[in-house]
């Protein structure tokens, strides 16, 4: 059986997605505490210097900060995990990411994908897009609510994460579903008051407890 990648929290809560050290700086600063650096299209060494600065960062706030895509530069700065595509899988060194003991969060979108993930038995598994995005073009149709809750029938035990179109006022039903975390770009990024928007998504996923 292939070896497990480190387990994360079982529920992941708010999780922004962002494309720089800026971002990456005032969201921790704000509370955030699982967060993703995701700069598209660069070569490793044009990256290389947000990747390190974002990982110090991610360590200085003890937080979970995944690296999307660059896996090679996530491993040579010790990051707390990884996120990978369908597509990235055909070209990743797994093998490479377990043993350095880095985090995997994997994107799925159909039940031949969710397949895929749970033989590799990354440490989250992410659903998308849940709704329509004008962040990144989609191949397939959004899945949306209904769809999400079947997936995680077969989810049980294993920590998740939705992403696409999650916006604050749409958080509350998809968080309904049980689903261990939101992931969001446009939600905070194009907010008007971006400080205030994480401020309520941080409400919404971590409940106060009361006595
Ligand atoms: C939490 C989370 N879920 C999904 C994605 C998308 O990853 P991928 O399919 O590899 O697409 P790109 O982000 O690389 O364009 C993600 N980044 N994070
Ligand atoms: C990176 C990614 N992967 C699937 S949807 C998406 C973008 C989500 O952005 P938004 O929260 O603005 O819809
Ligand atoms: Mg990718």
């Amino acid at each position: 059986m292939t070896a497990a990648f480190p387990s994360t929290a079982p529920r992941l809560g708010l999780y922004p997605v962002v494309d720089s050290v800026e971002w990456i700086a005032r969201l921790l600063e704000a509370g955030v505490r699982t967060i993703q650096l995701r700069i598209k299209d660069c070569e490793d060494h044009e990256v290389e210097e947000a990747v390190r600065e974002a990982i110090a960062l991610g360590k200085q706030y003890r937080a979970r900060l995944f690296i999307n895509d660059y896996w090679r530069l996530a491993i040579r700065y010790n990051a707390y995990g990884v996120h990978l595509g369908q597509e990235d899988l055909d070209v990743a060194d797994l093998e490479a990411i377990r043993q350095a003991g880095l985090r995997l969060g994997l994107s799925t979108h159909d039940d031949a994908e969710l397949d895929r993930a749970l033989a590799l038995r990354p440490s989250y598994i992410a659903l998308g897009h849940i709704f329509p995005t004008q962040t990144k073009e989609m191949p397939s149709e959004p899945q949306g609510i209904a769809e999400l809750t079947r997936h995680l029938a077969r989810l049980e035990g294993i920590s998740t994460v939705a992403i696409g179109g999650i916006s604050l006022a749409r958080a509350p039903e998809v968080l309904a579903t049980g689903v261990g975390s939101i992931a969001v770009v446009s939600a905070i990024t194009q907010a008007p008051d971006w400080l205030a928007a994480t401020k309520e998504l941080l409400a919404l996923t971590e409940p106060t407890v009361t006595a």
